[in-house]
This record gives structure tokens, C-alpha cells and sequence, in this order.
């Protein structure tokens, strides 16, 4: 299983949402981590061939999928970030609806493997109208996952989700990625910090970094300080420094930088977290 982007980029008007995008994908949660805006659902539209690239080529298990994008449609599985669901149809009514549609066989048994799956076997029968955001979000995942597809696509699934929602949900997708390549879209760093194998940070329609968690780490290992400051000092830092983090004690403000050398004599020296390579890829250049 093998997914390859190969000088990808996609132009809206005069403006390119994409550029210069190279990428391989193998089985495991890829954590498509970027800010609003930063292209990552025009990438995962790309993918799923619901959009073209102005210009480069994607193959799945080396076919060109532009040329034939039946390749890559029989075997993926899409979660968009806008998921509408039908409120007066049941969560068992909706996925049986859907896989008349895609001609899945032997559905009645899929479905049920998939609502335990999901963990909505015992609310199956209820009406999708009365659903929580997170329930909508796994009959989505459930939805995608009809073909049993070798590549499962969800872009920003866990908007709306509550904590214990979003950590299920985080669970269920690394499982599901032992065998498949799971591309999952987030701006919030913690949904992908257990369980992505890979992190594809994505800013201003450019890939900043492709890499493993921990080796995004050693990239700001012992760039990262703390030390106590007074409110009315925040404003000067912020324009001075990439915080990525602040915290009220004692008599102050423990402020968090990402800096290379020591910003002030009292810093002190902190481990790295995802957090703050992140946020120091995409303040590289500002
Ligand atoms: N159909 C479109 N027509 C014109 N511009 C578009 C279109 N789709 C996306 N864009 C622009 O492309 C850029 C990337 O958008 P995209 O939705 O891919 O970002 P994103 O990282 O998914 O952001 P978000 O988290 O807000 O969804 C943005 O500037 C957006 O305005």
C-alpha cells in the first residue's frame, strides 16, 4: 500500500492553495497538522479525486490516479469536514442507504460489524436527529469505512467532539491504521501527538515538515525556555518571541518560548513538546 504525491500543487484564481507538494504514504495515522487555511482539506480533496491538481501527479500502489482515478475510488474511504447526515433516517437506515449506493455486498453484516466498531450498536436504531456531534462523527467514520478501504481519509474529525469523544476516537483510528493508511486532518496538535506515525506539517500550502513525532522533537530540542514574567512584560515578548505557551503562578506569568538562544538570564532550559515544534515550523519565517 502506497500512496505518492509527486510535485502536487492547485491553484484557486490567482492563488495557490498548493505548491510543490512531495509525499509518500504508508500504512500507519498520518497527522495532516496545519492552521486554517493552510491547504490541508484542498490536499485531502486532491487525494480523494473529488478535486485535480493544476499541476503534478498522485499514485496509489504506482498508478497514476488522474489518469484512472477508479484506482484509488475503489479503495478509499472519505470523511469531509462538512458531514451531513439525514435526521430521520436511523444510524443503521443511513450506512445501508449508503452502501446500496456504493454496492457493497453482504452489507447487513458490515454494518453491524461497523456500528460496534464505532461503539453506537446499543443507539443503531435511533434517529440520526437526536445524535450528539460526536455519535455523527463516528456514524462518518462508519460511512467510510463501508469498502473496507485500504485508505481512509477524515478531514478535522473531531470538531465538536467532547475530551472523552475525541480521545475514543483517537483509539479507534489507530486501529484501524494498523493495516491501512489513515490520513487525518487537525489544527490541534494533541489529536495526532499519540497516535500519528508520521506528521506532515502543512502552512501556507507548503509542506514544512514531513516526519516521525519524535524526530519533529529533536528539530527544537533545547530551544524551548520557561521563566516567570510580570503581565504588563507579555505584550513586549509576544512581539519579540514565538510563545507557545503561558501559565499563571505564584506571583506571575510562566511564559513558554521557542527561541535558540536563552531569551533572558532566568530561562531556564525545558523539554520540547509537539506543541512547540509546531508552532516554531510555522513561525520559521514570520
Ligand atoms: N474552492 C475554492 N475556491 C477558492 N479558494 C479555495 C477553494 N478551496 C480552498 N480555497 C482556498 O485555498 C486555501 C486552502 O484552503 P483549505 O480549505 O485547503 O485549508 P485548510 O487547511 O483545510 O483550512 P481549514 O482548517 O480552515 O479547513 C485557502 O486560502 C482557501 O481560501
Amino acid at each position: 500500500m502506497k500512496l505518492e504525491l509527486d510535485a502536487v500543487a492547485k491553484r484557486f484564481g490567482d492563488d495557490w492553495a498548493l505548491r510543490d507538494i512531495d509525499l509518500v504514504f504508508e500504512p500507519g495515522v498520518v497527522g495532516l497538522l496545519g492552521p486554517n487555511g493552510a491547504g490541508k482539506s484542498t490536499l485531502m480533496r486532491i487525494i480523494t479525486t473529488v478535486l485535480e491538481p493544476t499541476t503534478g501527479s498522485v499514485r496509489w500502489n504506482g498508478t497514476d490516479v488522474l489518469a484512472t482515478p477508479r484506482t484509488i475510488r475503489n479503495s478509499v474511504g472519505y470523511l469531509p469536514q462538512e458531514f451531513g447526515v439525514y435526521p430521520t433516517l436511523s444510524a443503521r437506515e443511513f450506512l445501508r442507504y449508503l452502501a446500496a449506493i456504493r454496492g457493497v455486498s453482504n452489507a447487513a453484516d458490515r454494518i453491524d460489524d461497523l456500528l460496534e466498531l464505532v461503539n453506537l450498536e446499543r443507539d443503531a436504531d435511533r434517529r440520526l436527529g437526536t445524535f450528539s456531534g460526536g455519535m455523527r462523527q463516528r456514524v462518518g467514520i462508519a460511512q467510510a469505512l463501508l469498502t473496507d478501504p485500504d485508505l481512509l481519509v477524515v478531514d478535522e474529525p473531531t470538531v465538536g467532539l467532547d475530551p472523552e469523544e475525541r480521545v475514543r476516537f483517537r483509539n479507534v483510528l489507530a486501529e484501524l491504521a494498523d493495516d491501512r493508511i489513515v490520513v487525518l486532518s487537525t489544527h490541534i496538535v494533541s489529536d495526532i501527538e499519540v497516535t500519528a506515525s508520521d506528521i506532515v506539517l502543512l502552512h501556507e500550502g507548503r509542506v514544512r515538515a514531513h516526519e516521525r513525532p519524535a524526530s519533529l522533537l529533536d528539530r527544537v530540542d533545547g530551544t524551548v525556555w520557561e521563566w516567570l514574567v510580570d503581565d504588563d512584560e507579555l505584550p513586549r515578548l509576544k512581539r519579540e518571541y514565538t510563545i507557545s505557551g503561558t501559565a499563571r503562578r505564584g506571583g506571575g506569568v510562566a511564559v513558554r518560548v521557542v527561541s535558540e538562544t536563552r531569551p533572558r538570564p532566568t530561562a531556564e532550559r525545558v523539554d520540547p513538546t509537539l506543541e512547540d515544534a509546531y508552532l516554531a515550523a510555522i513561525t520559521a519565517d514570520e
